[in-house]
């Protein structure tokens, strides 16, 4: 089951009916939601849209951006992060879109699967556990459970462990506000900020930042207006302001709010506020006070309910990051309970999905409150010390490189992870994907990659890097072909996995700088285990 029917929802409902799980999703509105909201995904996040069977419908309605300026209150760029359009994951590192297309796109995917049933305009009131009661009571309503944040509770680190273990027969019982109960197998909550999923299970958001004021303005433009191809964060603190253009004629910017202003001060300024990049008409789509919240729930889990997306975690927009984390939640846990709940693997497979997430959506949410102080921080005189500092701190090519590459995912050791000692190893990390589809050639499932090929070493373009890039590269001399350890393939015959001998060059060097002959891959491709050289 699967409460909201948003895109964490909708991904992570298609994400398990493509491995045999019949999936209910329950959401309180009817139709689209029509308001601002996410317009980025990062590359990684785009293989989960491959995952969920939706790339090629995405790639038509997204463009690939050139990367994200920095510019001072004159719009003057003063530091630019150039994004690839072929990152390590396949895709464009930095892709532009309109939300309500997305989920448009989802639905249609929804709708076509015949393990999924969609049903609007219903409200979850409670969730009574197979055992009677969760390990920490909560009541479901739909307060605004922003409210709570600040409240002392266990850091993303800590909080309770999911509670009991029931088996994959036990039901939980979700009840409407119609007094109809539904039975589930496990629910997942990806309803948003006010979780009614997360009061049930008594977690809690903890603020990692103070929120904001921000309003945000749609528009189509029929002239097109002149832009770089990427985002720009305008870092003046009198008037911080967000400026890109999404797909076709449509444009949006983000103003802070200043303290005090109201939401018609805002839009009666909105022509003159966007004046600077558009002179001529403009067609308003929308224009919508919106609160960006920094925050992450101290629990993310209880038995088999689980916190995805905005109920367990939420970001400020200036690093683009928010939706992608939902993404990554529903692709961590989709696979883990698919197994668990339709091919008898162990519970204890899905409890490394707080421990696995709730580092990453932290760090994100950290690095995004820091670009956000860096674009609306300090007085005027900051303001103008900031431009020389950042651009010259940019101009060191190690800083560069590191500002660029984003955050890696790498995942500690765990009951799915078993991560050796060497800094090179990739276990716990992502396996490349050199061309987008290239995953359907491991299968849905586990695999173990070996190498297939002599190596041919060579200087590799910018875009096919491995994901711990910084790493010196091992060099051509290594061997990383030779038999697979006997351990390392019994587990992998026991886990069903398909054995594929890649010849690909990027994959090649990849296994050659982790100094690994042989990688047993995850179905969400996360390096499980390794085999050294
Ligand atoms: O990092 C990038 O390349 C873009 C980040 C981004 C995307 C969308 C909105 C925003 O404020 C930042």
């Amino acid at each position: 089951m699967v409460v909201g029917a948003g895109p964490t929802g909708l991904v992570a409902a298609l994400l398990l009916a493509r491995r045999g799980v019949d999936v209910t999703v329950l959401e309180r509105r009817a139709g689209v939601h029509a308001l601002p909201r996410a317009v980025h995904l990062d590359d990684e996040s785009v293989r989960i849209l491959q995952a969920a069977g939706v790339s090629d419908g995405f790639a038509a309605i997204s463009r690939p951006a050139a990367g994200l300026r920095l510019l001072d209150a004159r719009l003057r760029p003063f530091a630019a992060f150039h994004r690839s359009s072929r990152g390590v994951h396949g895709w464009a590192e930095s892709t532009l879109f309109d939300q309500p297309d997305l989920e448009a796109l989802l639905r249609a995917h929804v709708a076509a699967d015949p393990r999924i049933t969609l049903r609007e305009g219903v409200d979850v009131v409670r969730i009574d556990p197979p055992g009677g009661s969760f390990s920490s009571v909560g009541t479901a309503t739909a307060e605004p459970d922003v409210a709570a944040i600040g409240s002392p509770s266990a850091g993303p680190g800590g909080g309770a462990a999911a509670g009991g273990d029931p088996s994959p027969g036990d039901s939980y019982r979700v009840r409407l506000a119609t007094g109809e109960q539904v039975p589930a197998s496990a629910v997942l909550g990806c309803d948003g900020a006010r979780s009614t999923v997360r009061a049930a299970i008594g977690a809690r958001l903890r603020a990692l930042g103070p929120s904001q004021r921000w309003f945000v303005v749609d528009v189509r433009c029929a002239t097109p207006l002149p832009t770089w191809g990427g985002v720009d964060q305008v870092c003046d603190p009198a008037r911080a302001a967000t400026f890109l253009a999404l797909t076709g004629d449509r444009y949006r910017w983000e103003f802070r709010m200043r303290s005090g202003e109201t939401a018609s001060e805002l839009a009666a300024q909105v022509p003159s506020l966007i004046t600077r990049w558009a002179p001529g008409p403009v067609e308003m789509l929308r224009a919508e006070e919106y609160t960006f919240d920094a925050a992450v729930a101290d629990r993310w889990s209880d038995g088999r309910v689980f916190l995805l997306g905005d109920a367990a975690h939420l970001t400020p927009p200036f690093i683009g990051q928010g939706l992608g984390a939902g993404l990554r939640d529903a692709h961590n846990l989709a696979w883990k309970l698919a197994a668990v709940l339709h091919d008898g693997a162990p519970g204890s497979w899905v409890d490394g999905y707080r421990s696995e997430r709730a580092p990453h959506a932290t760090t994100m949410i950290r690095g995004a409150l820091r670009v956000g102080r860096a674009m609306t921080g300090g007085s005027g005189a900051v303001a103008a010390l900031r431009r020389p500092l950042v651009a010259g701190t940019l101009r060191v090519p190690a800083v560069r490189r590191r500002a660029e590459a984003g955050l890696v995912t790498r995942f500690g050791p765990g009951t799915l992870v078993d991560r050796r000692r060497d800094r090179r190893d990739p276990v716990g990390t992502p396996c490349p994907q050199p061309w987008p589809g290239h995953d359907g050639l491991l299968g849905d499932g586990w695999a173990l990659l070996t190498s297939g090929a002599p190596e041919q070493p060579g200087p590799e373009p910018r875009e096919t890097m491995p994901p711990h890039a910084g790493l010196p590269d091992a060099g051509p001399s290594d061997a990383v072909q030779g038999p697979v350890p006997s351990e390392l393939a019994r587990r992998a015959a026991d886990l069903g996995a398909r054995t594929v001998a890649t010849t690909d060059p990027v994959l090649l060097r990849w296994l050659r700088t982790g100094r690994v002959r042989a990688v047993l891959l995850r179905p969400d491709r996360i390096v499980a285990a390794s085999a050294p050289v």
